[in-house]
Formats: C-alpha cells, structure tokens, sequence
C-alpha cells in the first residue's frame, strides 16, 4: 500500500441507508477506505454493494429516503483553502470548519444545503457518471453549461469563461471546439457526451475527480481512450481518481490501490499488485477465481462465487460474506462483525487493510490464521 502518500480523502465508519416502507436498507454499513493524493483508488465488488451509494455519500449527494446514519469523510483542506472562501458560510458550516483537525474537514458535517457543500462539488471533488445526462442539460448548449459552471465557482467574465471553456473542449479531444460550443448533447455521439461531461467535471480543476463506471455504456474503443484521457488530465493536474468499476481489466490497467466492497462494507484495500498476486479476504480470493485471466494462471479453472449477494434488508449477522465464504469459521464468522485490521506482508510492513476474521491482527499474518476461540474473544 503506498502508505507515505498522504490521504486526501479518508471515509471512516460511513453508514448509509434507504427508509423504505418495506423497512431499513442499509446500503453502506461501515465503510472505511483511503484515497491518496495524485493516485487512483478503483472501486469494486459485485452489483448492489454499496459502490455508488457510498460515492454519492462522499458529496452528499444521495436523495430522500436515503440518508448518511453515521461516519465521517475526512478531506484534506488545500492550502488555499477554496472551499472556506464560500461565500455567507452557514452557522453549521462554520462550526465544521472549526471541527477540523490535522487540516481534515469532515464533509459530512457540512450543512447539505449551506455553500460550502456546493464549493466543495465541483471546485475540490467532481464527480462523473455512466450516462452524461446526469450531469448535461439537454436545453443548454454545452458551452454554456461549462461556462456557467466556471462562473459559479470562480470570478471571470463571460468572455473569459468563454475562452476558458474552449480550452477545456479542446484538451478533452473534442474537434472544432469553437464550434462544438454551441453544440447541444443531442448532436455529440455518446463518447463526445462522455468527453464534454469530463470538461465540465474537470475546468475547475478539482483535486479529486469520482468517475462512477464512466465507460460502461461504451464500445471498447471509446471506452479505452476515455480512461486514456483520464490518466492524461490526472496527470496534467495531479489530480486523485476514485474509480468505481465492475472490470478487473481496468483495474489492473489503471489503479494505484484497490478498494473490494461487499455488502455495503470495503472488505480489503491494498496496493493494485498486492490485490492481484496476493489477495488476503476470502472475497477477494473467489472474485479473482472468478474471472478470466491470460498468462501463466489461464488454465487454472473459473470457479463462481457460490451463493447470491444477499439482499440489504437480509443482511447475515456477523461477516456479511460469511454464507458464501469457504474459510468462514462456525460459531465465529456467524456471530462477530470483522473490524478493518492493518495487515503485513511478507516483508513486515503493513501493507494493506482487511476485514476479515481469519486476521485478527497485524501479528496474526505472521503467525497464520487466528483460531475460532480466539477470533470470538
Ligand atoms: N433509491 C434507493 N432506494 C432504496 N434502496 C436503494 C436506493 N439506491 C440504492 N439502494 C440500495 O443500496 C444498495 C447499494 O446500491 P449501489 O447503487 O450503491 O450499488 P452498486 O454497488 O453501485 O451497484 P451497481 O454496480 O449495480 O451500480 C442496493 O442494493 C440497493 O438495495
């Protein structure tokens, strides 16, 4: 895990969830993970665990009945401190901003309707979809709607807004952007759409750019040169990526560190190389069994994850995997909720986060599997 990088964001003990009549979903349940400044941090795990959920959580952003329970989502002020220059801060942002320790702000803290919020979306963390539209307005040129975003976060004229927006056209890839201004989505094919969504996302320069399976809906060769573009603009501004997605061949092409989710919680965070040669949760282990792979390990055969993800509203006490996982421990697994442990390598160092009872603690690697009695202490 590339531990001397500073974290630029760090949610810790997130809970997130839905009040439905049929009752309480609980779709993040306790996410802990780290996004370091400059790298990319991919997301994955199978449909339904927590993925978006938790993105959106990070930027209040999930809509009623959805609510955050408990947690915080610690990011790093900068040294210019953009977002504390909001304009008529809130009571409720003022105190978060005097609740801030080590430089960290917890944006969960921040008044969901305040200034500093709106700051922070766009201007500090921007976020991308699957389908553009989320973002584009049909009725609006392009152009003016990055135009108007750059405004709404930064002091330019119209005609500098304008230029800048051009420029931002341009460095995505988008032919004749002058022209292509006065473009509406309608008249761009989707990788242009996909394009344009980047350029608004990214012409305030944010430090933290959330990318929520971005290329799903495009053919392999869009879909190629959009994360190509990605990686260019990361690392043309030192921007932080965290990339949800559902494709290992992404993750091995693009990722710094690698976060598994299951059932609303991150199972395993780790560098990328760790995850893919030395995967420690039970999970890991069956999603990586699980999908093709080239090379020396092709032959090697697919086994499914057994069972089914089980719904939110039936959620197993204890390890959420633990239905499905072939090392669960009777007695144990069943009836004790996993705490994220820091995990050592072979070297000594630790080197990567785990839930996961079989580590009971950074020793335990060392010395092999806790034993069942131990582990329901
Ligand atoms: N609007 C909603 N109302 C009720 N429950 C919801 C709502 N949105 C999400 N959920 C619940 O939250 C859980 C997590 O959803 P989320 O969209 O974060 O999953 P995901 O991992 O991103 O899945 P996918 O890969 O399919 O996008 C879902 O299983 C669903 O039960």
């Amino acid at each position: 895990m590339p531990g001397e990088v500073p974290p630029l964001l760090s949610v810790r003990g997130l809970r997130t969830g839905f009040d439905l009549d049929e009752g309480h979903v609980r779709a993040v349940d306790g996410v802990d993970l780290t996004v370091r400044s400059g790298h990319t941090l991919c997301v994955v795990g199978e449909s339904g665990c927590g993925k978006s959920i938790t993105a959106r959580s990070i930027l209040q952003l999930v809509e009623r009945p959805g609510r955050i329970i408990e947690g915080q989502v610690l990011y790093r002020l900068g040294q210019d401190h953009r977002l504390l220059k909001a304009p008529h801060p809130s009571r409720q942002d003022r105190a978060a901003v005097r609740a801030a320790t080590d430089g960290m702000l917890d944006l969960t803290r921040l008044d969901p309707k305040g200034t500093a919020i709106r700051a922070v979306r766009g201007s500090e963390i921007a976020m991308i979809f699957q389908e553009p539209m989320v973002s584009l307005s049909p009725v609006h040129t392009i152009g003016h709607q990055i135009a108007e975003n750059i405004r709404t976060h930064e002091e330019v004229t119209k005609k500098e807004a304008r230029e800048r927006t051009i420029d931002e056209l341009r460095r995505v890839g988008i032919p004749r952007p002058e022209r292509r201004f006065d473009s509406y989505t309608f008249q761009l094919s989707g990788g242009m759409r996909q394009r344009a969504m980047i350029a608004m996302a990214l012409a305030c320069r944010p430090k933290l750019l959330i990318a929520d399976e971005p290329t799903t809906a495009l053919d392999v060769t869009t879909q190629a040169q959009i994360l190509e573009l990605i990686q260019e603009l990361q690392e043309q501004f030192d921007m932080a990526v965290m990339l949800i997605t559902h494709d290992l061949g992404v993750v091995a092409e693009v990722a710094d560190e690698v976060a598994v989710m299951y059932l609303g919680l991150v199972v395993e965070q780790c560098g990328v190389d760790d995850l893919f040669h030395d995967p420690r949760h039970p999970y890991t282990k069956a999603l990586l069994d699980s999908i093709p792979t080239v090379g020396p390990r092709a032959k090697r055969r697919l086994t499914a994850i057994r069972g089914m993800v089980p719904h939110p509203y039936d959620r197993p006490v204890g390890c959420p995997f633990h239905t499905r996982c072939v090392s669960a421990m009777p007695g144990v697994c069943d009836a004790v909720v996993p705490p994220t442990q820091a995990v050592t390598g072979p070297d000594g160092t630790v080197d990567r986060a785990v839930r996961c009872l079989l580590y009971d603690s950074a020793e335990s690697v060392r010395r092999g599997p806790i034993t069942a009695g131990e582990a329901g202490r």
